[in-house]
This record gives C-alpha cells, structure tokens and sequence, in this order.
C-alpha cells in the first residue's frame, strides 16, 4: 500500500502534526461518526474538533471503531468559551477526554480569547492548559483566535510557548501580521476555514489556476495553504469532496501562482469570521 502523502510538520515542543487534517465545524453530530470514517479510509490522520462542535462523542466513536490505533491519528480539540476559570477549564478539559473516550489529546486549543468580556484572563486559562502539558494529558497545546497582543502577554506571563495559534486565513484574509508573529516565535499557524466556506472557490483568478492545471478550485488554495507552511483542515460533509480535498501532492504551483494568489489578500475586508477582539460568544 502506498504511504501516506500527508507530511509531518515539527512542533515547536518535540512532536509532529500532520500537515493537512480534517475539520468537522457544523457537521451534525448523527453525520460527524460517518464523515470521519470517510476522511480517516481516504487517509486523513488528523481531525480538528471542538467541544462547542458539539460532536466530539462522535469523532471520538469514528476513530475508536476506525481499526487505527489511538497513536495514528492526531485528534484536537478546543475548550469552550463557557469555561475559561480554572476550575471550570479542568471539568470541561476531562469532559472532553471522556466525550472523544481517550485519555490524551494531541492537542488542546483554548477556542478564543474572549479579551473584553474576562479582562485578560486567557492568561490564567492559558497556566491550565500548561497543567494538562507537563500531565501528559495534551500532547501539545496551543490557542486559537489570538491576536499579536494576546500572544505577547503568553510570552511575557507564561511559560511554554503555544504550538499552534489557529486563526482564519484564505486568499482573501491573509492575517499576515499574525502569522508573522507566529513564524517569528515558533508557534504554527493553522489556517481555518481555508476555502473561506466555498466563497473564494468562485474567484476568477483560482478558477483560472484550476482550469491551467487541470485541477479543481479547492485543491489550488489548499495547495496555496500547503506551500505557506500553515497547517489546514477543510471541512466537507461530501465524501467526494472529502477525497478532493485530500489530492494535494501530486502537483504544485510555481511562485508566480503562488504571488497570483497571495495578491487576492483583501485585508481586514476580507475576514468573514467573527473578529477575536470583540468577539465574546458564550454558550448557554
Ligand atoms: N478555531 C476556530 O475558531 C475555527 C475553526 N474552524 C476549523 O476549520 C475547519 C474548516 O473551516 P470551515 O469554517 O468549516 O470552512 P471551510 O473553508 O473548510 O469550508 C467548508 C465549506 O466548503 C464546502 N466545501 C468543502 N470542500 C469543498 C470542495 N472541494 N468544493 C466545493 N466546496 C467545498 C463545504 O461543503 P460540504 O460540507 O457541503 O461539502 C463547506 O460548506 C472547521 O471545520 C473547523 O475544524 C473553523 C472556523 C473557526
Ligand atoms: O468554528 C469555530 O471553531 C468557531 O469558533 C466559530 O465559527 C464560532 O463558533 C462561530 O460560529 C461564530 O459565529
């Protein structure tokens, strides 16, 4: 059998993350058991869920019956941003555990930073998720829609370094400055939504590119993704897709696509998420 495509990418703790993953963000948790099967038979060793997915039980079921071993997929996943104190951030953490049925992650996210509505204190979360490092329960951890400012009161108040800071990135919202951040301090940006939920696949210039290599929309911004060194994980409910997705080594765009592409880049007009500065979600 063929190996796997998929490279590893070093963490800035001694450990390796598959460089392209599998996001299940609003697939209903009755279709998320058989979505994940999908992408784990086409070769997908990674999937990027959340707790306020709601449907780690399911990814958790998926990779346990998948016939892979625990240590063969990497599994993330986030904490809500109903539980940033302390002592809630250690109940939602092993509710998590308990939920996917492992007893370690490969990586733990704080989801948001929510920095109006605690006043800073991801930092304090932040020291928690540094108690579920040093215990072995996450492999690696790291943050997720942290703003250079918040990444530096990381560096400043803390000890380990986040290995991964996942924020939205596609060809219209390059958040360069962060990235910057992240590559000049060894955290790893993950890109999420990638295709920007579909909307850049219509873009004249990637419909261009598609039709020149014979490949699909999809596939050249996830290939753009791929060749920035940003980790990816698109989501589909579309077993097709699914395997589209996942055709990605088999080619690769020159430096003048990749600057094409790169000067889609709308700045902050083209950020179509909620923005991490004022975003301050809590769910019920
Ligand atoms: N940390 C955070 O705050 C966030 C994290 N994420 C993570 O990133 C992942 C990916 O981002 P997400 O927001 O889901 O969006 P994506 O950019 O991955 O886009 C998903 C959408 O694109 C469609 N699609 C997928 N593949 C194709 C294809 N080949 N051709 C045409 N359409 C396609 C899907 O449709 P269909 O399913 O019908 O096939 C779906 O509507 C999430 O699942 C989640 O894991 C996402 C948002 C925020
Ligand atoms: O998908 C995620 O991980 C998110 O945090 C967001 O998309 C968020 O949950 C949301 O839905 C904002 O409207």
């Amino acid at each position: 059998m063929a190996s796997n495509p998929v490279p590893d990418i070093p963490l800035n703790d001694g450990t390796t993350i598959p460089q392209l993953g599998f996001g299940v963000f609003q697939i209903k948790p009755r279709d998320t058991t058989q979505a994940v099967r999908t992408a784990l038979e086409v070769g997908y060793r990674h999937i990027d869920t959340a707790e306020m997915y709601g449907n780690e039980a399911e990814v958790g079921q998926a990779v346990r019956t998948s016939g892979l071993t625990r240590d063969e997929v990497f599994v993330t996943s986030k904490l809500t941003n109903a539980a940033h104190r302390p002592d809630d951030a250690r109940k939602a953490f092993e509710a998590t555990l308990d939920a996917l049925g492992f007893d370690y992650l490969d990586l733990f996210l704080i989801h948001w930073p929510l920095p109006t509505r605690y006043d800073g204190d991801f930092v304090s979360t932040w020291q928690v998720l540094e108690e579920f490092s040093r215990d072995g329960r996450a492999r690696s951890i790291g943050v997720s829609n942290f703003q250079v400012p918040h990444l530096e009161r990381l560096t400043a108040e803390t000890e380990i370094v986040p290995s991964v800071n996942q924020i939205e990135v596609h060809p219209y919202f390059g958040n360069e400055e962060v990235r910057a951040y992240g590559r000049a301090h060894g955290i790893l940006t993950q890109a999420w939504s990638p295709i920007a939920q579909g909307l850049v696949l219509d873009d004249p210039t990637i419909v261009d590119v598609a039709e020149q290599l014979g490949r699909t929309p999809a596939q050249v911004v996830l290939r753009w993704h791929l060749q920035r060194g940003d980790i990816v994980f698109p989501k589909s409910n579309t077993p097709a897709r699914i395997e589209e997705n996942f055709r990605l080594f088999d080619f690769e765009l020159d430096e003048a696509t990749m600057e094409r592409i790169s000067g889609l880049d709308r700045g902050e007009a083209g950020r179509q998420g909620e923005h991490p500065d004022t975003f301050d979600y809590l769910p019920s």
